[in-house]
């Protein structure tokens, strides 16, 4: 991973600075290099409107005092408003080299850009009313607002909102990205986010963006086989496997068979439908990976279809009715390091009442559900996170908000037992999926069906080539 992928936790930035400042760096230093980092970006979307620099007590005051300097000295017009002194040295450092005057209220305060620097991530509780009120009336004074490492109000580490956090333009993350970044529901008040890098050190354990992926084209000498054997397990509801079944011929496997008793006059001439008895299909010793879940039931036979499929010992995807039936009892005598759990919210509470996860947070429940099981989740939605049973946990840059649409999770389901049929391990189909689910969104456009998804995935596959 490399430093600027890394997702850091309050305590765990806090600790990346002690790092850096054992190997010499003082915290002024650091302060003036995200200071001046974040200035860069405001300069530009500036573009000469005048600045509002709004300034809190600890060091995301002070990095706010050397951005209003910075821009200062380039040009720009700045107020700096602080309802607070600073109470760190380095903040009251940062205000001593600042030039300007310093406004206590924000009234008659009007601009072109406000720069909220009153608290980042060492907020310990709710904005105070007067504090709130102030913000809220700046903002609504200013045409564009840009929030320094977090708009104030923001909880770092799970992403809630303590009150009430309009949404900002531009969020700069300072030194390394935050969960809050990835987490709903900050991750709807943050507008664009750039990373301001500080040189803060790889942090072990850290959480990480899930890189971009690079794909190969097939190895000369492939064929079906190699590439990939890929199972689409169909139950009582035949359109939504089929659906998955058409996505995971377009994510990179060779060689797609819809294990369905369903007649199915639509189906793609390329796609083969074995209508035979399950467990014998089954036994054929060249699947790659399986998919189970969408459309398959939630009754008896569903349940027997289900533990047939996890009793094949084939790495295999869990997602809808599956998530709903697993428990323990399916889960005996079951390698959980080759399954590929695939939940939205209510399956992961389900998921979580079910193996007794009590954590809190989309992050935690999903890292101590793979914790506790062994399998790999890749817990879906607005704020998508992925987490493996070694602690390994994921984050991914936002998708458009269109794929709230119906048969879209079927789309990511049949790519991850795509990517799972090309070999990748668990973590990394999951990952490769939701990269070239968000892709095929982009491709497709506003208000896309799922079926709009997959006509793009050809040409969402080819950007990552
Ligand atoms: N780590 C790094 O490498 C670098 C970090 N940098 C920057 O430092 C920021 C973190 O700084 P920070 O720890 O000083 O915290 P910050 O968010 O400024 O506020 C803390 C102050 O606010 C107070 N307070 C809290 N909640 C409150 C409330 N609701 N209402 C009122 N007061 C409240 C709290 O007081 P207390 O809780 O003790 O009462 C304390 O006085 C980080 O986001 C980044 O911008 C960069 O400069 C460079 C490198
Ligand atoms: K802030």
């Amino acid at each position: 991973m490399r430093p600027g992928e890394q997702v850091l936790t309050a305590a765990q930035m806090r600790a990346a600075e002690e790092a850096l400042i054992a190997h010499g760096v003082s915290v002024d230093a650091l302060m003036l290099r995200a200071g001046r980092g974040a200035a860069e970006w405001i300069w530009r979307v500036a573009a000469g409107r005048p600045v509002t620099v709004l300034c809190g007590p600890g060091n995301n005051g002070g990095d706010g005092y050397v951005i209003a300097e910075t821009l200062r000295a380039r040009g720009i017009e700045v107020g700096v408003v602080a309802p607070i002194e600073p109470k760190t040295d380095a903040a009251r450092n940062a205000r001593a080299r600042w030039q300007g005057r310093v406004a206590t209220s924000g009234d008659r305060i009007h601009g072109g850009v406000l720069v909220d620097c009153l608290f980042g991530s060492g907020l310990t509780r709710p904005l105070s009313p007067e504090h709130a009120l102030l913000l809220a009336e700046l903002a609504a004074h200013h045409a564009f607002t840009v929030a320094i490492d977090l708009p104030s109000g923001v909880a770092t580490d799970g992403g809630a909102l303590l009150g009430n956090v309009q949404r900002y333009d531009l969020t700069l993350a300072l030194g390394a990205w935050k969960p809050a970044h990835f987490l709903m529901p900050a991750l709807d008040r943050i507008g664009e986010t750039r990373l301001v890098e500080i040189g803060v050190q790889q942090v072990e354990s850290a959480a990480a963006v899930f890189p971009r992926p690079s794909f190969a084209s097939p190895a000369r000498g492939a064929h079906k086989y190699t590439r990939g054997l890929a199972g689409v397990v169909a139950g009582a509801m035949p359109g939504a496997a089929m659906l998955a079944a058409t996505a995971a011929m377009r994510g990179g496997a060779g060689y797609v068979r819809l294990l369905s008793a369903h007649s199915h006059p639509a189906a793609p001439a390329a796609l083969v439908v074995d209508d035979s008895d399950l467990s014998s299909a089954l036994g054929d010793p060249r699947w790659s990976a399986l998919l189970v879940g969408p459309g398959l039931g939630r009754d008896e036979a569903a349940r027997e279809r289900l533990g047939a499929v996890l009793g094949a010992g084939t790495p295999t995807v869990l997602d809808a009715d599956a998530l709903h039936l697993l428990d323990d009892d399916l889960l005996e005598g079951v390698d959980p390091s080759r399954l590929l759990l695939t939940p939205h919210e209510g399956e992961l509470s389900r998921l979580c009442a079910c193996f007794g996860v009590t954590a809190e947070g989309k992050l935690e429940r999903a890292r101590a559900l793979a914790a506790v099981t062994g399998l790999t989740v890749l817990a879906k939605g607005p704020d998508t996170v992925l987490a493996a049973a070694d602690g390994r946990r994921a984050f991914f840059p936002a998708a458009p908000s269109w794929l709230a649409s119906a048969g879209t999770g079927d789309v990511l389901a049949g790519l991850a037992v795509s990517r799972l049929a090309t070999g990748r391990a668990p973590f990394a189909a999951g990952g490769e999926a939701v990269w070239l689910h968000a892709q095929a969104a982009r491709e497709a456009g506003p208000d896309l069906t799922a079926d709009d998804l997959v006509r793009c995935l050809s040409s969402a596959y080819a950007r990552f080539l």
